[in-house]
């Protein structure tokens, strides 16, 4: 198990594995008042937590699923990325694609964050690529 350092001025907020098998930490929201995310709006929220990622590593910032199929919380980037240089606040861009005004409260677990390795690649530009049984194919080329 790596160790990240990480800045959390609240205990409560420091983010945690909920279960033993968790790939996610889950994220908490660093808000001093409630803020209610209308249906179809955006809105960034602050997490209090910094980290220095060790070099070689990312950190996803993924949606809850739960948030997801009760309400229509989603994250607006998709899968947010949290860089092994970036020392600022982790914040959560949440949307509402749901039907009703969402409230977010102090402490509400509202994303995960998963670690990750990754390779760093440089290009080889050439003329041709080899040859593959897929080809061009893609985008549901091999039927639903
Ligand atoms: O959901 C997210 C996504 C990103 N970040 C922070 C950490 C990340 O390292 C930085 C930049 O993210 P990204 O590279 O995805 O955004 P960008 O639009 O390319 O910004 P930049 O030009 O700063 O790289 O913003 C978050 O706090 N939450
Ligand atoms: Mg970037």
């Amino acid at each position: 198990m790596s160790k990240v350092k990480i800045i959390c001025n609240d205990q409560a907020l420091l983010p945690a594995y909920e279960t033993a098998g968790a790939a996610g930490m889950d994220l908490k929201a660093s808000i001093e008042t409630t803020v209610i995310i209308k249906p179809g709006h955006r809105t960034l929220i602050p997490t209090g937590v910094f980290i220095e990622i060790p070099v070689g590593m990312e950190a996803q910032v993924r949606a809850r699923s739960g948030l997801a199929v009760k309400y229509g919380i989603g994250l607006v980037n998709g899968i947010g990325t949290i860089d092994s240089d970036y020392r600022g606040e982790i914040k959560i861009p949440l949307i509402n694609w749901g039907h009703e005004d969402f409230a977010v409260n102090r402490g509400d677990r509202i994303a995960q964050l998963v670690f990750c390795r990754y390779e760093k690649v440089s290009w080889e530009c050439v003329e041709l690529l080899s040859e593959s049984i897929r080809g061009a194919g893609g985008f549901g080329h091999t039927g639903k």
